[in-house]
């Protein structure tokens, strides 16, 4: 099995008598992007708070370890290992930008050469040089958010927690922080982030998991929740109308569209249905000119997930 850069057990947090977060457990393997996903108010920025050791877990909580430290036993070690960029962002706005990122090389301790020499690196990569004599507070909110992690990435760390980070960006500034996002993981980095866009979940995040009412609802890929919910079908197309109809016949529980000569199947889109549709088919001779297999896509599953609607016909479960 993977190490695991995230691994927390029975994750609690109450403020007053109200339970943020219930009893959550996370399992984010190392190098991978991990997205924690949910309404507003559901407790994803007190998760990312507790476990990057801003805001301690209730004595209730399991053990949680991150970067292979245990977060109670030994904070400061997950400190080293870990940068945070997000909605408490650590922009000086009335310093330039080179010079925030020099204050961070000093906190980081880096000798003086070398701190200019990293903070160059990084101005460059994040495609701030031209801004970086400029005072923080002129830069726009895709320019904050850039010079945001490269302040993160000043520390060299092997998790980062990147809290909303595409919120109120433009979609070029949004798919211009992907990419970063998606290169940091290139370089082995664990990437653990929140996020209210399922378009982000699910282009960027190796696992997702749909946090509310202060539990997981689900967990899984992508793919993996998207079958989790009804409306799921396989579509087979045929271009021989006497193919068409043994096809229908043989398959059972079908919606026929005669005119397109196409077959609507419901199904999870999972191998095994796959397999059992087109084994059907090899048993009568008949073969599909054309296979789609489509799924809900993550709206759906979010709707159906969030806010007290539960999950149709199915347990709560993580799909693994
Ligand atoms: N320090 C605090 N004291 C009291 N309640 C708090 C505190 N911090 C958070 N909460 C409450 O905990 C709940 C979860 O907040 P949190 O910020 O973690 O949610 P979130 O999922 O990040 O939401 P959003 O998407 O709006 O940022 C909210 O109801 C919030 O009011």
């Amino acid at each position: 099995m993977t190490d695991l850069a995230i691994a927390a057990n029975g994750l609690r947090k109450s403020y007053g008598d109200k339970a943020v977060l219930d009893g959550v457990d996370l399992a984010v393997a190392e190098g991978t992007i991990f997205a924690l996903l949910g309404p507003n108010g559901a407790g994803k920025t007190t998760a990312v708070k507790i476990l990057s050791t801003l805001v301690s877990p209730d004595p209730a909580s399991g053990e949680i370890r991150v970067g292979g430290h245990d977060l109670a036993a030994d904070p400061q070690a997950v400190r080293a290992a870990i940068g945070v960029t997000g909605q408490f962002s650590a922009v000086d706005g009335l310093i330039t930008g080179e010079e925030n990122m020099l204050l961070m090389a000093d906190l980081h301790h880096l000798p003086r050469k070398e701190g200019r020499r990293v903070a160059a690196g990084l101005l460059e990569r994040f495609d701030l040089v031209e801004a970086a004599k400029k005072p923080a507070s002129t830069y726009s909110g895709g320019m904050k958010r850039r010079l945001d992690i490269a302040m993160t990435l000043v520390g060299d760390p092997r998790i980062i927690f990147l809290d909303e980070p595409t919120t109120g960006l433009d979609p070029r500034s949004r798919h211009t922080m992907w990419q970063i996002i998606r290169e940091l993981v290139t370089g082995g980095v664990t990437v653990f982030l929140t996020t209210q866009y399922l378009e982000e979940a699910d282009q960027l995040a190796h696992r997702i998991a749909v946090l509310d009412g202060g539990r997981i609802a689900a967990e899984g890929t992508a793919e993996e929740l998207k079958r989790l919910i009804p409306g799921g079908h396989v579509r087979l197309r045929f271009s021989d109308p006497a193919a068409y109809r043994s096809a229908a016949s043989a398959l059972g529980e079908v919606t026929g569209d005669d005119e397109a000569l196409a077959l609507r199947i419901p199904s999870d889109g999972s191998q095994r249905e796959l397999r059992s549709v087109l084994d059907r088919l090899d048993r009568v001779g008949v073969e599909a000119d054309e296979l789609t297999v489509h799924t809900p896509d993550l709206d759906d599953v979010f709707f159906a997930l969030t806010g007290g609607a539960g999950l149709p016909h199915q347990s709560k479960e993580s799909v693994r």
